[in-house]
């Protein structure tokens, strides 16, 4: 993983997350009829919340998961809390009723990780990376391997130098 500070930048406001959860949620109605949904935390608990309530579910289980440290380099992946067996064993125990949801997929390594306890689960993300794009079923923006994404709780207001001071990223 480059150092963020090297790679281009997307950062995404409030607003810009809430309507691309909301046309996640879009993109998925129809597509299923999902039981449950297992969010991966932390980065899936804020799009859950909203596509749980655009597509009417009430059923909410995570699946607790850390790779990333200092914001950029990758370690190794960490399952913190395993999903509950009884959102398992929903509809033949290999995951046809439940839709799992997270911010991103990059290197497509926490979604393999998961839909290895999931192989029938659907998996949707907001935004996805050209290498993790076949982890996941369904997202809304694709962006550059080489870009990396700030998220809305990640960020705070700070000066902004004018371009023709060329120091802009
Ligand atoms: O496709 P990958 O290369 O595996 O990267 C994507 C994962 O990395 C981030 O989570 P992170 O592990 O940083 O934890 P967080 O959700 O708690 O921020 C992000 O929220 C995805 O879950
Ligand atoms: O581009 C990214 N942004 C935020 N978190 C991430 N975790 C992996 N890739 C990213
Ligand atoms: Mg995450």
């Amino acid at each position: 993983m480059e150092n963020p500070q090297q790679q281009k930048a997307f950062p995404v406001s409030w607003d810009q997350f809430h309507r691309d959860c909301r046309a996640l949620a879009w993109r998925l109605s129809g597509q299923g009829k999902w039981e449950a949904i297992v969010c991966i935390t932390r980065g899936g608990l804020v799009p859950a919340a909203i596509v749980a309530r655009e597509l009417g579910i009430r059923l909410i289980e995570s699946v607790c998961i850390a790779s990333y440290h200092d914001y950029d380099e990758q370690g190794a992946l960490k399952v913190l809390k395993p999903i509950d067996p009884k959102v398992i064993n929903l509809d033949g125990g290999k995951g046809k009723a439940v839709l799992v949801i997270d911010d991103l997929t990059d290197t497509g390594k926490t979604a393999k990780v998961v839909r290895d306890m999931l192989p029938e689960a659907h998996f949707a993300t907001v935004y996805a990376k050209p290498t993790g794009r076949p982890m996941v079923d369904t997202f809304v923006t694709e962006v550059s391997q080489d870009t990396w994404i700030y998220f809305p709780w990640d960020m705070g207001w700070q000066f902004q130098p004018p371009i023709s001071h060329g120091t802009a990223g």
